[in-house]
């Protein structure tokens, strides 16, 4: 089941069409069980930081789209409160990934999340983080 484009952020980088935002990244995510999603993404060169290799930076927003798209597929719209990332190995250029996301537990109104980036069964990079539904409107006027 694939999980639909939420309206709430239907220009996202991450996943917008990209008739909605040509710079999206254009990752569609499936529901693979209760609290578990997936989505592929080819490492291309527009993402590259050293020579070869993934951007840090575009490697941290997969994991945090992930956990979001984790979220928004159990229709709960929150915002990434914490975010801890361990990059294991350095991402090839070229590299199929497979971005996880799952949820771990929920206490109160914050929501325990992780993800993984995985290619050929290794994990590359990983996530843990904290998410809470905002009180106040999304952003500042
Ligand atoms: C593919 C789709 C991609 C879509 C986007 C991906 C997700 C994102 O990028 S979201 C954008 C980045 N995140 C943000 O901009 C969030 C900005 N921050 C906020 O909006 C708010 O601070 C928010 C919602 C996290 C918390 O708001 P609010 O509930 O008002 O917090 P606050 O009143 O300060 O704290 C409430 C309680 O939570 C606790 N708390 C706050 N932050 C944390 C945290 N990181 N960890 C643990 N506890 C926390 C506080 O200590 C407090 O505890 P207590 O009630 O016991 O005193």
């Amino acid at each position: 089941m694939k999980t639909k484009r939420a309206d709430s952020h239907h220009q996202c980088i991450v996943c917008a069409a990209p008739e909605q935002n040509p710079a999206s990244l254009d990752l569609l995510f499936t529901q693979m069980r209760a609290q578990q999603v997936q989505a592929r993404f080819m490492v291309d060169q527009r993402y590259q930081g050293y020579q070869g290799v993934l951007h840090g930076g575009i490697a941290a927003t997969l994991l945090d789209a992930a956990m979001t798209q984790c979220l928004v597929a159990q229709g709960i719209e929150a915002m990434t409160a914490s975010l801890d990332v361990r990059f294991h190995m350095p991402i090839a250029i070229g590299s199929r990934l497979t971005v996880i996301g799952r949820q771990l537990a929920q206490k109160r109104n914050i929501y325990l999340m992780e993800a993984e980036l995985v290619a050929n069964g290794l994990c590359y990079a990983s996530a843990k983080a904290k998410f809470m539904l905002p009180k106040q409107p999304k952003v500042a006027p």
